[in-house]
């Protein structure tokens, strides 16, 4: 199913444009027209980070000639390994701005606009009717659904991607002419199923096979060339090196751009939508939330507690905290874990940052375990602030 061009052409190409994009212009299908197309093109790509990277370079590259950075971030440097459109010397600069720099680099020629927000129901809208197309290369569910149902309510391409370990995928969602981002996944996962980068990790070289795909599909659905991935899902293993496509069907009973839909507007907080903790749930965590220093001092003075890391086997290879002992969080999960903690001391659990451990606690709370604590900031803030010899990741 090829789809008429999603912008106009714009009026002409400077004799600058013509001699920079030439090996587009000498394409028959790209052409005069369709450059003059991503000239007039504005596309926003939501986050800066793993897939943004390759995709802001390649689409200030290819001349769209306005392009939105939306990142509320700064560059660390654990980032450096994939997110390429930053350099050592933007470790701690505002993502969003380093970003448009290396974009400028490439090409002065384009418009680039900065958003140094966090996209929110507040600003979504606002900003999204700025632009023709979003490419997302965020990392969370509950910016992605918040971003398909904004692109869905205001009738705009949504071009997904995402990326784990080897395993990529990338779609075209687009209500219009096929299904949205909730007609493939209904519901998000239950938190804390779905590893993120930064607990499972991710091949570098993978955000550039699955960014330079949604740029790839973004100048399709630009100039209106080819066939777009709308209505298929494109799945790429790295270690097999295989891509194929799967078929994703419309749901007609989708609640957002089904036949009778119940979702028409945005909801209130995605966050809650993609099972974040309640406020009580997380009252209770920050209530039993220790410092890296007070587990140092219990340890210091011989409490009787458990340390559990609940990080996975190669993180704890990287660094650990002295006397832990490593039960991964899926273990919470599936229940195996709590078999191992031992009823007649006080359970400390740690992970990298405070999160998993944070989730494991909402479980081994549930589980009685009353007095159990975690510590905030997990082993990075181990490393901080008691024994900075060790190695941070
Ligand atoms: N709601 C949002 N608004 C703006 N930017 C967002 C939003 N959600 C995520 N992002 C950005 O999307 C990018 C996602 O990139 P990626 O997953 O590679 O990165 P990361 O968060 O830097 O990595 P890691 O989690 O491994 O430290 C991040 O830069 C993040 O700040
Ligand atoms: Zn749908």
């Amino acid at each position: 199913m090829s789809l008429p061009p999603l912008v106009e052409p714009a009026a002409e190409l400077t004799v600058d444009e013509v001699r920079r994009y030439s090996r587009h212009l000498i394409i028959p299908d790209v052409g005069m027209a369709g450059q003059k197309r991503l000239k007039n093109a504005k596309v926003l790509c939501v986050g800066a980070g793993g897939l943004g990277s390759p995709a802001l370079l390649y689409l200030a590259a290819a001349g769209v000639g306005t392009l939105g950075i939306i990142d509320f971030d700064v560059v660390d440097e654990s980032n450096l390994q994939r997110q390429v459109i930053h350099g050592q010397s933007d470790v701690g600069r505002l993502k969003a701005e380093s970003a448009a720099a290396s974009v400028k680099e490439i090409n002065p020629l384009i418009d680039v606009v900065v958003h140094n927000v966090a996209l929110s129901t507040d600003n979504v809208m606002e900003i999204f009717s700025g632009y023709d197309l979003i490419v997302d290369g965020t990392d969370n569910f509950a910016t992605r659904y918040m971003v398909n149902d904004a692109a869905v309510l205001l009738g705009k391409p949504y071009v997904w991607g995402s990326i784990y370990r080897f395993d990529g995928q990338a779609s075209v969602f687009w209500a219009e002419h096929g299904p949205c981002y909730r007609c493939l996944y209904p519901e998000p996962p239950p938190p804390g199923m779905v590893p993120s980068c930064a607990e499972g990790g991710v091949l570098g070289v993978l955000c550039a096979s699955i960014g330079s795909i949604q740029v790839n599909e973004a100048i399709k659905l630009l100039t209106g060339i080819g066939e777009p991935l709308v209505g298929r899902l494109m799945i790429y293993d790295a270690l097999e090196m295989q891509y194929r496509t799967v078929k994703v069907r419309k749901d007609p009973e989708c609640v957002l751009c089904g036949k009778n839909p119940s979702v028409t507007q945005l909801l209130d907080d995605y966050e809650a939508f993609c099972g974040a903790l309640s406020e009580d749930a997380q009252q209770a965590v920050t209530d039993s939330t220790i410092t890296a220093r007070e587990l140092k001092d219990m340890q210091d003075r011989g409490d009787d507690i458990f340390l559990v890391d609940v990080r996975e086997q190669n993180e704890y290879e990287i660094v650990s905290i002295p006397g832990a002992t490593l039960i991964p969080k899926g273990e919470f999960l599936n229940g195996a874990a709590l078999e191992k903690l031992p009823q007649d001391k006080k359970i400390v659990l740690h992970c990298k940052s405070g999160g998993r451990s944070a989730e494991a606690l909402a479980i081994v709370k549930n589980a009685g375990f009353s007095d159990a604590v975690h510590v905030g900031g997990g082993v990075l803030s181990w490393v901080k602030t008691i024994d900075p010899s060790l190695p941070s990741y």
